[in-house]
């Protein structure tokens, strides 16, 4: 399913700030550049500017059941946030609908310390947060004084915020993010503990007022992420990503802590944060040179492959004959059709001018091909793939990175099929760059169903292809295999 087509459902339980840039305004805002679909039950209001609160009003219990009743009657929702829950009975109250309504994707930013120090929510409401609504989230996010309010202990440096996220998960939340731009020094650090999968993101510590509604912000995009069918460390990764883009070009609106800039993230259609993890899994890579240049074969091909589940194809026309670029365009047409059909992406290989003109969804390129500065200078609705093979051009293209869908990285093993590959990697090669990447690493070169389950081990997010299919006797079982779900 593209996800562009089809607006997942969130749901944000938060108080309004009448100021716009943090609460359930942050949270709306950020969801709808996610392209999620924001619906909202109101804990309470602020009469707030970027110069401070001057006002707050609880919304009554009753409300706040409504407005679960209203919603839960109506929409399909995937994921849920928490705010600003204003006091203990309305944190229990927000649990109990959690409950009731069995919310399983809960993100809870628990807003205990406002910026400047504070308190927004009294003992009783931290102690109500401990034991109501930690044990039914899914993810927790706090600040550093918040981390200290629930675990107990002072932090001051990396291992503290280890030992407090350890601390946390006691309370029944297996997944605590501790955003540390409270402590000292030029990088922002944020230790995350999944399960016992722990890791540690940085970020530059932007010296600007103008950053109201972080940690709404940052919640709101993990949450909407998590809405698509993201993962929890990916939806991690990209909202931190986003953060780092958007803090370092604020809005310069009102007079004291201005707002986030949530709509500057580029175009959100060139990264992976706007498709389902499904999107990348098994791409068919073909052009008329592997069907003997019949144009029809390879739209029954493409058909087939499409019915068989593939999840994208590109269209790469090299080979010993040459295809003007008329002919190129008339099938680059017929094949985007066939894909748009049954929702399946369409990309083109190398031809940025192509690839605009047929409407294809994506570009990719090669590391001597049109460069990815360009085609988002050019055509910024393109999603774009870059090819990788070794640690050295994944360095080189880091600057490429925030721009791209995915990087194509091979060739995993030897390939007859493309006369030019650059020598094979092997699994340890793929391996390595997966680790220093943090976007979606599709493997590519010499894949086959035997050998497919091995690439995903070594860390692949999906494969492409093209003997493996066009080669294939039976495209269900052979595209079954190369998606590995
Ligand atoms: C998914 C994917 N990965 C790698 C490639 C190779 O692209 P490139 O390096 O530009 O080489 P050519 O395909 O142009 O020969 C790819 N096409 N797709
Ligand atoms: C286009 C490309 N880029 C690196 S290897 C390759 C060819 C993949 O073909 P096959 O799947 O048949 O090995
Ligand atoms: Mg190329």
């Amino acid at each position: 399913m593209r996800a562009a087509k089809q607006y997942p459902t969130a749901l944000t339980i938060a108080g309004s700030d009448s100021g716009g840039g943090a609460g359930m305004q942050a949270d709306i805002k950020t969801m709808q550049h996610f392209q999620v679909f924001s619906t909202n039950v109101v804990v309470g209001l602020t009469a707030q500017n970027t110069l401070g609160v001057q006002g707050a009003y609880p919304t009554d219990e009753a409300v706040i059941d409504a407005q679960f009743d209203s919603l839960m009657a109506d929409f399909d929702i995937q994921a849920a946030k928490t705010g600003a829950l204003f006091d203990a009975k309305r944190v229990a109250k927000v649990a109990q609908n959690v409950s009731r309504y069995q919310i399983k994707q809960l993100v809870v930013d628990p807003v205990m310390v406002a910026k400047g120090g504070a308190a927004l929510l009294d003992e009783a409401g931290v102690q109500a947060m401990k034991e109501s609504l930690l044990p039914k989230a899914f993810l927790v996010t706090p600040n550093i004084p918040e981390a200290e309010l629930l675990s107990g202990m002072k932090i001051q440096n990396e291992a503290d915020m280890a030992e407090a996220a350890k601390r946390i998960q006691r309370f029944g939340v297996a997944n605590v993010m501790v955003k540390g731009g409270h402590l000292p020094g030029d990088e922002v650090t944020n230790y995350v503990l999944l399960g016992s999968d722990s890791f540690v993101l940085t970020g530059k510590k932007v010296d600007t007022k103008r950053k109201h509604g972080t940690g709404d912000t940052l919640s709101a995009a993990i949450t909407a992420m998590l809405a698509k069918g993201i993962s929890l460390k990916r939806a991690i990764l990209l909202a931190n990503d986003y953060m780092n883009a958007i803090v370092s070009k604020p809005l310069y609106i009102g007079q004291g802590h201005g707002p986030l800039n949530h709509g500057l993230w580029s175009n959100p259609k060139k990264t992976f944060a706007n498709l389902t993890e499904r999107a990348l899994r098994c791409q068919l890579v073909v052009g008329l040179a592997n069907v003997d240049y019949d144009a029809n074969r390879l739209f029954d091909l493409v058909r087939a492959a499409c019915e068989a589940g593939v999840s994208l194809v590109q269209y790469r026309e090299k080979g010993e004959r040459s295809v003007d670029f008329e002919k190129r365009l008339a099938v680059a047409v017929t094949l985007s059709r066939i894909c748009q059909k049954k929702d399946v992406l369409f990309f083109i290989d190398d031809d940025v001018d192509l690839a605009i003109a047929s409407g294809a969804d994506g570009v990719h390129v090669g590391q001597d091909d049109t460069s990815v500065a360009s085609i988002v200078e050019r055509a910024p609705q393109l999603l774009i793939g870059l090819s990788i093979s070794t640690m050295a051009e994944f360095e080189k293209s880091r600057s490429s990175l925030a721009d791209l869908a995915y990087i194509g990285v091979g060739p995993v093993f030897d390939t007859k099929t493309k006369k030019d590959a650059k020598p094979s990697i092997g699994l340890a090669g793929l391996k390595r760059i997966k680790e220093a990447a943090q976007l979606p690493v599709i493997a590519i070169g010499g894949l086959t169903e035997e050998n497919a389950a091995g690439v995903y081990e070594a860390g692949a997010d999906g494969i492409a292809v093209i003997s493996a299919i066009t080669k294939s006797d039976n495209l269900n079982r052979t595209v079954q295999k190369l998606s590995n779900l």
